[in-house]
């Protein structure tokens, strides 16, 4: 199967001399059409400068990001805004990623507007409402404003509005961490639905192994800017080969 995104031996190097920090050493993995890849690791320990990297927030130091055969760093024009399309962000923080002053469906509708997704105003706030029943929120609270939300709430909001692009990739930046355990259960089964239905793929950036363990097809362990291990989530997660894993699981009473 041909894969979605190959990165290889990828470096982002903030800094320069005896100041720069060495976030992303040397990285390599690939995630296929509709695969749902774990991104695990203690806090610091590169995940989000990887996950900005991708979707071009950060620029490589050295090596490469190839996204459907072509190099992510050579995009300009067109190609760029349809790569901006395709690979979406969702981030931990779900309130403020979004902005107060606006109703979250007009937010959606800038978006689609931005970038001439529907004929007009109408066809595309037709369009949030349907993003917002396909991430199991009211259709009529699409005209309200972020505060009067919950966070669970918020996050589908964020999630819906990544899914206004149809992206075929979603780079999700520990996207249930500030949740609480039985929302985060609803959100997890969310994405593990958006798979299903659209065969979305996911870079799951994550601190929390149980979390990765339900949701993930493959996992990378990282560990100081390296990735340590990486492999099908049940055989990492079950059979750990690294002694760093072996530490992160250790430190998780459920395993
Ligand atoms: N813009 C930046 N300039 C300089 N150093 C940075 C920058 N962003 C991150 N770093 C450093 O790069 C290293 C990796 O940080 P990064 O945020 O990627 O890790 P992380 O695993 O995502 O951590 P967290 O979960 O806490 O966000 C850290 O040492 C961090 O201090």
């Amino acid at each position: 199967m041909n894969h979605l995104l190959t990165v290889e031996n990828l470096n982002v190097i903030y800094g320069h001399g005896r100041d720069a920090v060495h976030a992303v050493k040397d990285v390599t993995f690939h995630i296929k059409p509709g695969e749902i890849f774990g991104l695990v690791g203690e806090s610091g320990c590169g995940k989000s400068s990887l996950g900005k990297t991708i979707i071009r927030i950060n620029a490589p130091s050295s090596g490469t990001i190839d996204y459907k055969g072509v190099d992510v760093a050579s995009l300009k024009g067109k190609e760029l805004k349809t790569y901006r399309q395709e690979v979406q962000m969702v981030f931990q923080d779900p309130y403020g990623s979004l902005n107060a002053r606006m109703k979250v469906g007009s937010a959606i509708v800038d978006v689609l507007e931005v970038h001439k997704i529907g004929a007009n105003t109408a066809e595309r706030r037709e369009r949030v409402t349907e993003l917002f029943e396909s991430v199991g929120l009211n259709k009529d609270w699409a005209w309200r404003y972020p505060h009067e939300f919950s966070g669970g709430q918020r996050q589908r909001i964020c999630i819906a509005r990544a899914l206004a692009l149809n992206p075929d990739l979603l780079v999700a930046d520990e996207p249930v961490s500030a949740l609480d355990v039985s929302v985060q259960a609803e959100i997890l089964k969310l994405l593990e639905e958006l798979r299903s239905k659209h065969n979305l793929a996911f870079l799951f950036v994550s601190h929390d192994l149980a979390v990765v363990r339900n949701l993930c097809d493959r996992v990378a362990v990282m560990y100081n800017g390296e990735i340590v291990e990486m492999g099908d989530v049940a055989d990492v997660i079950d059979n750990p080969q690294h002694e760093y894993t072996r530490k992160l699981l250790a430190a998780v009473p459920s395993f």
